[in-house]
């Protein structure tokens, strides 16, 4: 990135596939957009771009190190001129009453003074939409749907004002659909009155496209916003709006193919991610890990890594520690919630780093937590953002990396239609 760049948005996201979801959106809304991970080092040769995606592993963290690392990478946005800095969560807002979404918001609010902060996770292109402050995945509420089973966040209120006011230290109020659908002064006129009743943050209701759009306005009078990828949308519509940003980011990425070995490596154990690997099944041989075998010692990514070295140049192949919820549960109690994460996850690293030795230069991986831990061990310092896979996916083409050119795709466990291991490697060349 030229020092004459002056970005006209700047993100936080609180993980690696979210970061991409949103790089995706901002791209498809006309921002030229690049995902760093972690904060660049100010030698990261970047291309001319209207905002910059700082990805940070930061969504299930000790509170008080992700409000360090957001903050940091605050710093830096705003010292390349982002007036505006969104912290992108998840849109199924995953999260414990420890935080760290209201930890890290309370956090970007004091930086920037502002008096009270627009929250909202709904993303109407994914099914996830807000009203009454209450948060829907499809037709059920958030307590319903599947995120009530995760793995590392189990999501058991879908009251949106209260989950964020039990993580915040400020008090939390709504603005509801009803205030919205007048439109952006109706908004600013509640926003105000709630601010004078010293509420530092606001759940707002959102449903359609165009609620984000009214969203987004309103957010850029404000120096910090929180949500997923829809208030991502809404403010990419405003500021090509308002001319403060160019709608031409036709992709920056080049159209050269990669060509050699691919491999999908999935760690979530997401509904949607288990149909996804039940249907590759069909195409691509599948090794389901034995997650015993995986927290007892590093043998198991080993067996996996030996096995897929022995497939790689005849086509693709997955490999899977993902179980169902009861499966899940029944490995936690054995070993522990965090231990057994974050041994799963290092494997997949293991795995991951080995078969990039071996050659593969096209990689998708399924899982937040997971694709954390893969692109870290790759040491990948960013990626611009390619075609789009499904919604909140697209392909990514590592740069600055030292294994040179790599195409990957990082999927939130949630995201992504059956074929979805398929549909990524045809538009992965
Ligand atoms: N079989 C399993 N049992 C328990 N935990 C698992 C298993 N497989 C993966 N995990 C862990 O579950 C978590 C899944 O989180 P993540 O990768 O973020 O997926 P998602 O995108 O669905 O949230 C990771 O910490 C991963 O290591
Ligand atoms: O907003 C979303 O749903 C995604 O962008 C996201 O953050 C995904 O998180 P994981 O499901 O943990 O990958």
């Amino acid at each position: 990135m030229t020092s004459a760049t002056k970005l006209s948005l700047g993100c936080i996201a609180d993980d690696y596939t979210g970061a991409s979801d949103l790089a995706n959106t901002l791209t498809r809304a006309g921002l030229r957009t690049v995902q760093t991970i972690g904060v660049p080092p100010d030698d990261l040769a970047l291309p001319e771009v209207d905002a910059v995606v700082v990805s940070l592993k930061s969504r299930s963290i000790e509170a008080g190190l992700a409000v360090t690392r957001s903050r940091a990478a605050e710093k830096w946005l705003r010292g390349r001129g982002a007036q505006h800095v969104l912290f992108k969560i998840c849109s199924t807002f995953d999260s414990t009453d420890a935080g760290n979404i209201g930890p890290v918001m309370d956090a970007l609010r004091a930086d920037s003074a502002d008096s009270i902060v627009l929250v909202t996770p709904a993303f109407p292109e994914t099914g996830r939409t807000v009203y009454q402050g209450n948060l829907f995945v499809g037709a059920v509420p958030l307590n319903e749907s599947p995120l009530k089973d995760h793995p590392l966040n189990p999501m058991h209120d879908s009251n949106l004002v209260r989950v964020l006011a039990r993580q915040s230290k400020t008090r939390v109020g709504l603005v509801d659909l009803a205030t919205l659908s007048r439109g952006a002064d109706a908004v600013r006129a509640r926003l105000k009155d709630l601010a004078a009743k010293e509420i530092g943050a606001a759940i707002i209701d959102a449903v359609f496209d165009r609620d984000l759009e009214t969203i987004g306005q309103v957010a850029l009078d404000h120096r910090v916003s929180v949500g997923a990828s829809g208030i991502g949308l809404g403010l990419a519509r405003a500021l090509v709006a308002a001319g403060k940003a160019k709608s031409n980011a036709a992709s920056a990425m080049p159209e050269t193919a990669i060509g050699g070995p691919a491999a999908c490596l999935a760690g979530s154990c997401s509904q949607a991610t288990l149909q996804q690997i039940a249907s590759a099944e069909k195409v691509m041989p599948v090794l389901h890990l034995d997650p015993d075998r995986v927290v007892a010692g590093k043998d198991e990514a080993q067996r996996a890594l030996g096995w897929a070295k022995d497939r790689l140049f005849d086509g693709p192949v997955l490999i899977a520690s993902s179980s169902t919820p009861d499966q899940v549960a029944a490995l936690q109690s054995r070993h522990g919630r965090d231990a057994a994460g974050h041994a799963i996850e290092q494997a997949m690293a293991d795995i991951a780093e080995g078969l990039v030795q071996s050659g593969v230069r096209r990689l998708v991986v399924a899982g937040g937590e997971t694709s954390g831990a893969v692109v870290d061990r790759l040491r990948i310092p960013g990626f611009l953002v390619g075609a789009e896979i499904a919604a909140g996916v697209p392909v990514l083409r590592a740069v600055g990396a030292n294994n040179g050119a790599m195409l990957l795709a990082l999927k939130s466990g949630n995201f992504g239609g059956p074929q979805f291991f398929s549909d990524a490697l045809a538009l992965m060349r």
